[in-house]
């Protein structure tokens, strides 16, 4: 008998059964009404879910409904759900039965490590508890200085690129992250990053992170052959996983200094470090628990804010009337061009809110959460096997008429103060920083932030369009601008 023939035929029986005909044919997901797989072996994800993913999904709802059934790489069914009470069970009620979910949780834990992404149940529940105090409003309102500074350092540094000339065409995605960085350092772990200026060995590690992440072909790849996962990190041009390590050794450095500094300040870090000597044994986190935090709210509190940022200034540019409004707004707090305003006169700002809910709306950073079930689930009539992978797409929820109305895909502020608009939202469709227990715990600082950013940089600036520039928008991980934006920038003179 010729064994290898047998074990080549035994391998590719194998193969056909995995990728094609048990997830194509006997599976009881395929009782799901959905499109037909697009490729022999990648399902959609070769198609139309690699780039505009989120726009492909808005498509396939009009079509299939608040549950449809698409296929991942290697055919792998998956279940988007933007039914509201399945929303709420999933991502309120019961969300500790519906863990996240990654494509390839070896990847993101080399990463991440085992941070409160990781967590589930009681442990996500400690970690919470551990990590609240450090986003307490009272913390939060001490970033105000460093958020003030920071937009004064960008708005200087597009004065000087200005010039003498009466508008400019600046990469806007150039500053904004690095600015944000600064920030995130600051009042993450009293950390300088001098991202603006000649930067640190740190900055640059997590610059070659965010620019360099893996493709999804890859990320799927990873925890079926580990083998690639290692050729890819001894290979990769940019050194990938020389900068993780880089990050992990220098967070245990960075809480190791925070641990031992004589006074305590007011950053996240050492906040959850004080708040943690005061928890009860059981309670506490690890040394390393707390290093592996790290990585996370630098990256959880860079990439949203940078594109919100980013997002906000390209909406604004393509809507003039809207800038209009917002400078408005903004020149009767900010008279002088270099004022620190109150918190006070900050909640004051009617329009501005409705600005960044609508760029929140129009272009969440999260754009969709993946979840699986940990048991067996019925959901609207169908059975859910244990184990399956479930989107919620805020992006297409977010850009559903049925919800915002004919003109849901105009970036239009306005509409926050329409009461019908009001009235109609809930945690199920309006999701830019989650909802339930996972909900991100950074929201208040964010919205602080930007509260802060935006107003100086529009009291400073007036933003329009490169019609012939173009970009496109991703919709897969962070919700970002491929390869950046360009805006021809002019000084506000008054
Ligand atoms: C515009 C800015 C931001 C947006 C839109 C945003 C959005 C989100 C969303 C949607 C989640 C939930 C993810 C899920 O359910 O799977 C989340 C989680 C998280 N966010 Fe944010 N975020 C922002 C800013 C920040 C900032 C500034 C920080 C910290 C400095 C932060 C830290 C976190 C952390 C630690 C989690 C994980 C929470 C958990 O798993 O329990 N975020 N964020």
């Amino acid at each position: 008998m010729n064994y290898y023939l047998v074990a080549f035929v035994a391998f590719v029986g194998y193969i056909s059964y995995k990728c094609y005909i048990y997830p194509l044919y006997l599976s009881p997901l395929c009782k799901i009404p959905g499109p037909p797989s697009g490729n022999l072996f990648f399902g959609h994800h070769t198609s139309w879910l690699n780039f505009e993913r989120g726009e492909a999904f808005v498509h396939l709802i009009k079509k299939y409904g608040v549950m449809f059934r698409y296929h991942s790489m290697f055919n792998e069914p998956h279940v988007l759900i933007t039914d509201p009470n399945l929303i709420q069970k999933i991502m309120i009620t019961h969300s500790y039965d519906f863990p996240s979910f990654f494509i390839s949780r070896t990847l993101a834990k080399d990463y991440v490590r085992e941070s409160l992404s990781f967590a589930e149940g009681d442990d996500h529940k400690r970690f919470r508890k551990a990590l609240s105090p450090s986003f307490s409003f009272a913390i939060v309102k001490e970033m105000l200085p460093t958020f003030f500074q920071a937009t004064h350092k960008m708005k200087d540094i597009w004065l000087k690129q200005i010039g003498n000339k009466k508008e400019e065409r600046i990469t806007i995605t150039d500053l904004v992250p690095k600015i944000i960085l600064d920030i995130i350092g600051h009042v993450g772990f009293n950390y300088e990053f001098d991202a603006t200026g000649s930067g640190t060995d740190l900055s640059r590690a997590y610059f070659t992170i965010v620019n360099n992440m893996p493709s999804s072909l890859y990320v799927f790849l990873a925890d079926f052959f580990p083998v690639a996962r290692r050729i890819f990190y001894t290979f990769h041009k940019d050194q990938y996983w020389d900068s993780v390590q880089f990050i992990h050794n220098t967070s245990d450095q960075l809480v190791t200094n925070l641990k031992i500094a004589t006074t305590r300040g007011n950053d996240i870090m050492s906040t959850l470090i004080q708040t943690n000597e005061n928890l009860s044994a059981s309670e506490q986190l690890t040394f390393n628990e707390i290093c592996n935090q790290i990585t996370l709210i630098l990256t959880a509190g860079h990439e949203t804010v940078s594109a919100t940022t980013s997002w906000a200034l390209y909406y604004l540019a393509k809507n003039p009337e809207a800038q209009d409004q917002l400078r408005k707004e903004v020149l009767e707090i900010f008279t002088d061009r270099n004022y620190f305003p109150t918190l006070k006169e900050i909640d004051h700002l009617e329009y501005l809110e409705c600005v960044l809910k609508e760029t929140l709306r129009i272009v969440a950073p999260l754009p969709e959460f993946m979840r699986f079930n940990v048991k067996e689930e019925i959901m609207n009539g169908y059975v859910i096997p244990k184990g399956t992978p479930l989107c919620i797409p805020a992006y297409a929820i977010h850009h559903d008429p049925l919800i915002w109305g004919d003109d849901a895909e105009d970036f239009n502020p306005s509409r926050w103060l329409d009461p019908e608009i009001k009235s109609n939202i809930s945690t199920t469709n309006y999701l830019p920083f989650g909802a339930g227990r996972r909900a991100c715990p950074g929201s208040k600082m964010a919205l602080l932030e930007l509260k802060m950013i935006l107003p100086i940089i529009i009291r400073n600036f007036k933003f329009r369009i490169v019609e012939d520039f173009t970009f496109k928008k991703r919709t897969q991980g962070f919700s970002k601008p491929v390869p950046g934006i360009d805006l021809l920038v002019s000084k506000v003179d008054y």
